[in-house]
């Protein structure tokens, strides 16, 4: 088969991910490329992703290229895919995810949110600020944008004592070392996505690669709960600037999902659990985004939409 060309991002932790898919690829007896791709969320550092529109902004020049053959599959992070894709493309494998907790780094391994000493965390996170102003109200919160390494540098510079990062990142990119605490799955319930690494293909991809691509990346089990984070996110239209979060696991031949909103202000917030069985992961995520709206999400959405 002629090589596999990978699209990525630059970012080191893009890179890693691209390599990861290499590998894999590789264990399945099939050569590839990387090819480097610098996209809009890569070039505008200076505002935050809820105020450039978050819609494709991580994705958009990967799907160009995609589009016209330049590369066979593009690697993202999942949490960074828009809910709804363009019918020329789809998602065809997610790879085994990572423990999808977010994490508190620090220099300082002492810090922590329940001592009740007040300290400044680096974040843009719609999702994390407005679950910090609810639960922590003590804390306070500077704007950090761009990659893991300039945001760690930030924070050595004094422009913050802390980041809220997701696990993954930290772990992939070797600062496990400083993670002063693991933030529970129940009060800071991670985006859709987060973890995981999904791979982007044409829809016109010719059919025999698709297939040997599928076969060498995807875990089935992350693809069921990411069909059901998935579903939700799209009937929610939340991209990843919305401070809406969810997280599918599987238990036995059940998907549990927890899942819910928060207001800006974190004033509001709504959660909901719920199981389902394992081969309806979309009806789950749908009925789910369904129920939340009914409970008043529908109206914390409107109120979010004027306040961005
Ligand atoms: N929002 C940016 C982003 N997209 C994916 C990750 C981390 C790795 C992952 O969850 O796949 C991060 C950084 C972070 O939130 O800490």
């Amino acid at each position: 088969m002629k090589q596999i060309r990978i699209g990525t991002r630059g970012s080191k932790l893009a890179l890693w991910q691209a390599y990861y898919v290499q590998d894999r690829l590789q264990a399945h007896g099939m050569e590839s490329e990387i090819v480097i791709i610098d996209t809009k969320g890569d070039q505008i550092l200076d505002r935050s992703l809820s105020k450039i529109g978050s819609k494709g902004v991580f994705t958009e020049e990967l799907e160009v290229k995609l589009g016209n053959g330049d590369i066979d599959l593009a690697v993202h992070s999942a949490k960074d895919m828009q809910s709804s894709l363009d019918e020329a493309f789809e998602l065809i494998a997610f790879t085994p995810r990572e423990k999808t907790n977010d994490v508190l780094l620090s220099s300082n391994k002492a810090l922590s949110l329940e001592s009740g000493v007040p300290f400044v965390i680096g974040t843009s996170s719609t999702r994390r600020i407005a679950t910090l102003k609810s639960l922590y109200p003590h804390i306070k919160t500077v704007d950090m944008r761009g990659n893991l390494q300039t945001r760690i540098k930030k924070m050595q510079d004094g422009q913050c004592d802390a980041l809220l990062l997701a696990y993954a990142g930290v772990h992939r990119m070797e600062y496990d070392d400083q993670i002063a605490q693991v933030l529970s799955l129940d009060t800071f319930t991670p985006a859709v996505g987060q973890g995981t690494i999904a791979i982007e293909c044409a829809v016109a991809l010719e059919k025999e690669r698709k297939t040997k691509i599928k076969e060498a990346l995807n875990d089935p089990a992350t693809e069921t709960c990411l069909k059901t984070e998935r579903a939700f996110l799209k009937k929610l239209e939340g991209g990843c600037s919305i401070p809406v979060f969810g997280l599918a696991t599987l238990s036995g031949n059940q998907i549990h999902f927890r899942a819910g909103i928060i207001n800006l202000s974190g004033r509001k917030s709504i959660r909901i659990e719920r199981q389902g069985p394992m081969d309806a992961p979309e009806a789950l995520g749908l009925a789910m985004a369904e129920e939340l709206l009914e409970a008043g999400a529908e109206a914390i959405l409107k109120e979010i939409k004027g306040q961005l």
